[in-house]
């Protein structure tokens, strides 16, 4: 088995774009935007329009602002570079678009609220965007059936399906492809060979010791090469990583529903980040609120809720009834990493925390 910071490297190392496309900006929240500013349209310069001349040369609009900036030399604290404008110095009065060395309209953007409406003052009615992948999500088990279904004593509905598509989500990725397979052989390679085309097939389930976990000899009959199985964590251990003949990736997750959704924010949310060439959320140092002892020998993720006591926020461990402890998410929000050397921790210890 691998450690967690191995795993991740193989998963960023298999990134890739999947082209881009050009869509309105009213569709634009929460994709990636490729695009520098053109600088041929007016822009914002501290909230102010402004217009492109030529190379360097810019021309506030409002007679005010042009009367302050009058006495600069042109071009000396604004360059276009690489068809960005860059801000070389900071500007009198300056707001956060002009602040010194920074690109405002850098390549590979998240397109958020605020960055949605700085698009929207630039006139960018169309925007060009990454791409998204294709991705299919294949819930295993004969235990498990359909979110809607009534479920006999030994059935249990599918949650997993549902953890991955709101990761998906926050990446814009609304409509993946969905298949429930039985613990069969051949049901498993025949649902698994019709989505290997797929950039992006996540499997739950069947990926462990068990003697029904067909999913790794599966792939492999089918030419998926495997990149690692094992992963030094808790919860989560049971993870698999290939690639597939045609270049895309398949990620088979553990069945453990908490188990599955910690690999969602600690594995697949890095992958998607690297293939956007933006960087994934960065988890926050936070206190622990009380001591917190481990229970295995590997680094561990266990859920937390954070709370303000003395005008500080600390982290303070959700009981959790194992891996499959689905509840324990809901009430957390986020997780927090004890690391592998680690064994019992004081109060007060900080740890990196990943809000869900
Ligand atoms: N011999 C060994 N057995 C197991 C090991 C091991 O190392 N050696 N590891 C254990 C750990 S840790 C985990 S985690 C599980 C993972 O096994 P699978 O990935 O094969 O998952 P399943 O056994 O299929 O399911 C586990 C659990 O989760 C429920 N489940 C599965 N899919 C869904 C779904 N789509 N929605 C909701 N719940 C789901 C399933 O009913 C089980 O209760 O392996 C251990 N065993
Ligand atoms: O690693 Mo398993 O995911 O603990 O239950």
């Amino acid at each position: 088995m691998i450690s967690v910071q191995e795993a991740l490297s193989h998963i960023t190392s298999q990134a890739r774009s999947f082209g881009t496309q050009t869509i309105s900006i009213e569709q634009a929240l929460g994709r990636i935007w490729v695009q520098h500013i053109n600088p041929n349209l007016t822009f914002a310069l501290n909230g102010h329009p402004a217009e492109y001349i030529h190379n360097t040369e810019f021309q506030l609009l409002t007679h005010s602002l042009t009367h302050s900036y009058a006495n600069r030399k042109h071009g000396s604290n604004i360059f276009v570079s690489d068809g960005a404008v860059q801000i070389e110095e900071d500007l009198v009065r300056s707001s956060m678009l002009c602040k010194k060395n920074q690109v405002p309209f850098a390549k590979n953007k998240w397109i958020n609220d605020s960055c949605q409406s700085i698009l929207a003052i630039n006139g960018h009615n169309y925007v060009q965007v990454e791409q998204l992948p294709e991705v299919a999500i294949v819930s295993t088990g004969n235990e498990i059936v359909a979110a809607g279904s009534v479920t006999l004593p030994h059935q249990i509905r599918d949650s997993n399906s549902y953890t991955i598509s709101s990761s998906l989500r926050r990446f814009g990725i609304h409509s993946p492809a969905k298949a429930l397979v039985p613990d069969d052989k051949e049901a498993l390679r025949d649902t698994i060979t019709s989505l290997l085309n797929k950039d992006i097939l996540i499997i739950s389930g069947g990926v462990s010791k068990g003697d029904a976990d067909y999913v790794p000899k599966v792939l492999a009959s089918l030419g998926v090469k495997e990149l690692f199985h094992g992963v030094k964590l808790k919860p989560g251990a049971p993870f698999w990583f290939g690639r597939t003949p045609a270049g895309g990736v398949v990620f088979g997750l553990p069945g453990n529903p908490l188990a599955l959704q910690v690999a969602c924010r600690i594995f697949l949310e890095p992958y998607i980040c690297a293939c956007f060439n933006i960087s994934p959320r960065s988890p926050i140092l936070l206190p622990l609120a009380t001591e917190q002892m481990k229970k295995s020998k590997y680094d561990e993720f266990f859920p937390c809720k954070i709370v303000n006591t003395d005008a500080y926020s600390r982290l303070l461990p959700i009981r959790y009834n194992g891996s499959g402890d689905i509840g324990a998410a809901l009430q957390s929000n986020g997780i927090a990493l004890q690391r592998e050397m680690h064994s019992n921790l004081p109060e007060g210890t900080l740890l990196p925390f990943y809000a869900w």
